[in-house]
């Protein structure tokens, strides 16, 4: 009989790196920060621009491994009445935490991804999402987010920890939908071969 995993391990305790981690390291070829970081997928529900109802977020560099983006709520967020729904917000924050991958130069999936919702967000705000790496071990990647309302150094909203773990691109190839995998291949020739992102001005 095996032993416990880590995927058994209580929630927390999956996100705490091991003491062995490593302090992230920007990538030399990681965007300057203030550059706007392109889709990695155009029908991406969190940042693709063609998606006809995702959340067109737009990450932009900050210094160290580390990004931002603004979320421009809308009445197709609600969850409660005129109150943005938790599952849109944690989206927005997992698409926030996978663009810091970006800055590593690492292609991951999200593992493990905690919320704490500690205000309600109105419909009509914007959120100031923010997200960064904070250690990395094997292909394992440990980031977390803040979502603030209004501006920088608004009220603090939503936090999240999250896992992200390397995967080659066969993760895609080898799972996703057929007919989506081979629109992005002939609209993106290099993805595969080269890496999974590309960086727009
Ligand atoms: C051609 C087309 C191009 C397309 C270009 C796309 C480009 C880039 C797209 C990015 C997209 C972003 C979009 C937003 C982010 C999503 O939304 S991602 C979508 C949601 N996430 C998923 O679908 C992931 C589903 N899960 C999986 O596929 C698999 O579980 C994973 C994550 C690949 C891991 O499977 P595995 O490779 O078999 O992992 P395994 O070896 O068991 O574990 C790996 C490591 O993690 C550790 N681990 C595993 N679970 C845990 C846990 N719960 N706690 C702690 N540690 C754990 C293991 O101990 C192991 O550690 P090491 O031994 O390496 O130190």
């Amino acid at each position: 009989m095996s032993g416990p995993t880590a995927s058994d391990a209580p929630a927390g305790a999956a996100l705490t790196p091991p003491p062995e981690a490593e302090e992230p390291v920007r990538h030399p070829d990681a965007p300057a920060p203030g550059t706007l970081l392109g889709s990695h997928y155009d029908q991406c529900f969190g940042c693709g621009p063609r998606h006809p109802h995702g959340l067109h977020l737009v990450s932009r560099a900050s210094d160290g491994v580390a990004v931002t983006a603004e979320l421009r709520l809308q009445g197709d967020h609600q969850g409660a009445p005129g109150l943005a729904h938790g599952g849109v917000l944690a989206s927005a924050l997992d698409e926030v935490l996978g663009a810091v991958n970006w800055m590593l130069r690492a292609v991951a999936v999200t593992r493990r991804l905690e919320t704490d919702y500690l205000l309600p967000v109105p419909v009509d705000a914007v959120l100031h999402l923010s997200a960064r790496c904070t250690a990395v071990h094997r292909r394992k990647i440990y980031s977390t987010a803040e979502a603030r309302i209004g501006s920088p150094q608004g009220p603090l909203a939503v936090r999240a920890d999250a896992l992200y773990v390397e995967v080659p691109m066969a993760h895609f190839t080898t799972h996703g939908r057929a007919e989506d995998v081979e629109a992005v291949l002939r609209d993106r020739p290099g993805i595969a071969a080269d890496r999974a992102f590309e960086v727009n001005p």
